[in-house]
């Protein structure tokens, strides 16, 4: 059965009287990936920012509507953004390490939330390391600046840091592309694990990509989601005819 891991309602997005995301209601299962595919500006990554209230942080940026995980409506003005974010993780387009080292960029979130024991620390590193397929590469230089790490290896690593506040969603927009081809495709084979545990939604231009690595993909319009539905299904059956032209590069 499908567990729901996150559900927005009615959600609607303005910036100052210009408004870009339109009474989207979509829900996300848990242990599935969706994509959230749609061209240029139609709203996919303010939505996605929605999520994790990531838009209280843009002036004149206004929210409406409801966002539930479990039985928590978080875009009630009472919900407390940084235990937040601790449970609903982000990756960016850009790798954005901090300017620490690799065992820091990992042992920071969970310090911050009271981890204290090193051993803990070292514990939560290891873990973060190997579930983002990071640790083998990083395991004899923890120490080292993580800025050292190449394009791919530092997107890894932000992956590994966003997991070892235990999430239980990951939103992603764009996560592989600034990458090359072969770090995409490790990103892409780590999603396919980390979707074993987590809800993951991820924003991707990569037509391929979301046929890969997505069991459902909405599709957005100008704001609004024109489709949603399994991935295959928007593939190969579209029922609109704007879904149909999107994904056989009429416009976009
Ligand atoms: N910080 C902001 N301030 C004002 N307007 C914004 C801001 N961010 C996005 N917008 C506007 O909101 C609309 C939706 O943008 P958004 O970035 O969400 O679209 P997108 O589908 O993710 O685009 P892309 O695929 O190019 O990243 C666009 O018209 C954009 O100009």
């Amino acid at each position: 059965m499908e567990h729901i891991g996150l559900s927005a309602k009615d959600l609607s997005v303005s910036y100052g009287d210009r408004t870009a995301v339109k009474n989207v209601s979509l829900d996300f299962s848990s242990k599935q990936v969706t994509a959230l595919i749609g061209p240029s500006g139609c709203g996919k990554s303010t939505f996605l920012r929605s999520l994790n209230r990531m838009n209280d942080l843009i002036a004149n940026c206004k929210v409406t509507g409801e966002i539930w995980i479990r039985d928590q409506n978080i875009n009630s003005p009472s919900t407390d953004v940084v235990s937040l974010r601790q449970k609903i993780g982000m990756v960016w387009q850009r790798p954005n390490p901090f300017h620490k080292s690799i065992y820091e960029n990992i042992a920071f979130g969970p310090r911050y939330h009271g981890v204290k024991r090193k051993k803990e620390l070292d514990e939560i590193v290891e873990q973060s390391l190997r579930k983002a397929a990071l640790w083998e590469e990083t395991k004899d230089r923890l120490n080292n600046s993580a800025l050292a790490l190449s394009g791919g290896q530092q997107q890894r690593l932000c992956i590994a840091r966003s997991i070892a506040v235990k999430p239980d969603i990951i939103l992603m927009d764009e996560p592989a592309s600034a990458l090359d081809p072969v770090s995409t495709s490790k990103i892409e084979e780590l999603i396919a694990e980390l979707k074993k545990e987590y809800c993951i939604v991820i924003v991707t231009h990569n037509m391929h990509q979301a046929a890969r690595v997505s069991e459902k993909t909405a599709f957005f319009l100008m704001g609004e989601v024109k489709e949603y539905d399994f991935t295959h299904n928007i593939f190969t059956n579209p029922q609109k005819p704007e879904t149909s032209d999107y994904i056989t590069g009429r416009f976009g």
